[in-house]
């Protein structure tokens, strides 16, 4: 079944938030773990046991497991694999971007299922064009697999970038303009979403595209109900409310991150049906 009808049904079953996993070293030492590999597998394997099991999609932020090099990765694997079991969909956060062929590359870094990595959508960057991505989008389509990129992202920085006017709009208009094309005519819902930060205030661009969209920035970083309401309107219905701290600060018992996730889902009922 292609990825956007998964996360569709996944949504309706399970909730919309999405649980990042983000083993900041940080929350590893709150935890009363050591900021090495040992701490870093505990921490990333509990919140996967406690979480996977009740929500729709979980989001491992690889660069929190890379910094411990090929035995972080190791980690990696197994939460991707872990969580898929448990039922959850993963998004492997790497927001990955570069000419063809080295897209193409990562793509089957992440979404060929052959690779220990495969993960059911991945993060990424079109700044170097959108169409340096079309390798990671064509993958994709090949595997039931979904894309999610960059448009307006959370940080302060971002508006510099995607804020900047071209002859077609803006650069965030042009990047939500090439998911529409990509998922027009797919029901329920396409398999290529927009990441939008839930912390950008207002938007004017067109925002209901068809297709998911992630919204980080949700919880630790100030996002509200209210204010995706604002910023989507209608097009709340396809929001993915993202949310890391927020949620792993509960830990580490299992109990208590298990119910901080199930909070967090009933928290964002409001935004409608999948
Ligand atoms: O693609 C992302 O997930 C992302 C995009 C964005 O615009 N802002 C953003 O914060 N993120 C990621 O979302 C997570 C936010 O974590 P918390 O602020 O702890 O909820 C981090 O893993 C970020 O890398």
């Amino acid at each position: 079944m292609r990825f956007g009808a998964r996360l569709h049904d996944a949504m309706q079953a399970r909730g919309r938030l999405c649980v990042g996993i983000d083993p900041h070293s940080s929350l590893l030492l709150d935890w009363g773990l050591g900021d090495d590999v040992a701490g870093l597998e505990t921490f990333a394997l509990t919140v996967v046991e406690a979480v996977a099991p009740h929500v729709s999609v979980v989001k491992p932020q690889s660069a929190f497991f890379e910094r411990f090099g090929s035995r972080g990765v190791a980690v990696l694997e197994r939460v991707i694999a872990d969580s898929r079991a448990a039922g959850a969909l993963v998004l492997l956060d790497v927001k990955r971007g570069d000419i063809g062929s080295t897209s193409q590359a990562y793509a089957d870094a992440y979404l060929d299922p052959a690779s220990p990595l495969a993960s059911d959508a991945i993060t990424a960057s079109p700044f170097l064009g959108f169409g340096s991505i079309d390798p990671m989008i064509e993958t994709a389509r090949r595997h039931d697999a979904g894309v999610f990129v960059l448009a307006l992202t959370s940080n302060k920085e971002g508006p510099e970038v995607q804020h900047a006017r071209t002859a077609d709009g803006t650069v965030a208009g042009t990047v939500l303009g090439h998911l529409a094309t990509l998922n027009a005519d797919t029901a329920p819902l396409g398999d290529f979403g927009a990441v939008v930060g839930a912390t950008i205030g207002s938007s004017d661009e067109r925002l209901d595209f068809n297709g998911p969209v992630l919204a980080p920035g949700f919880g630790a970083q100030g996002g509200t109900v209210a204010d995706l309401k604002r910023i989507f309107g209608p097009a709340a219905r396809h929001v993915l409310p993202s949310s890391s701290r927020e949620v792993l600060a509960a830990g580490p018992n299992p109990v208590a991150l298990r119910d901080a996730a199930l909070r967090g889902n009933e928290s964002v009922t409001g935004l409608g049906e999948a």
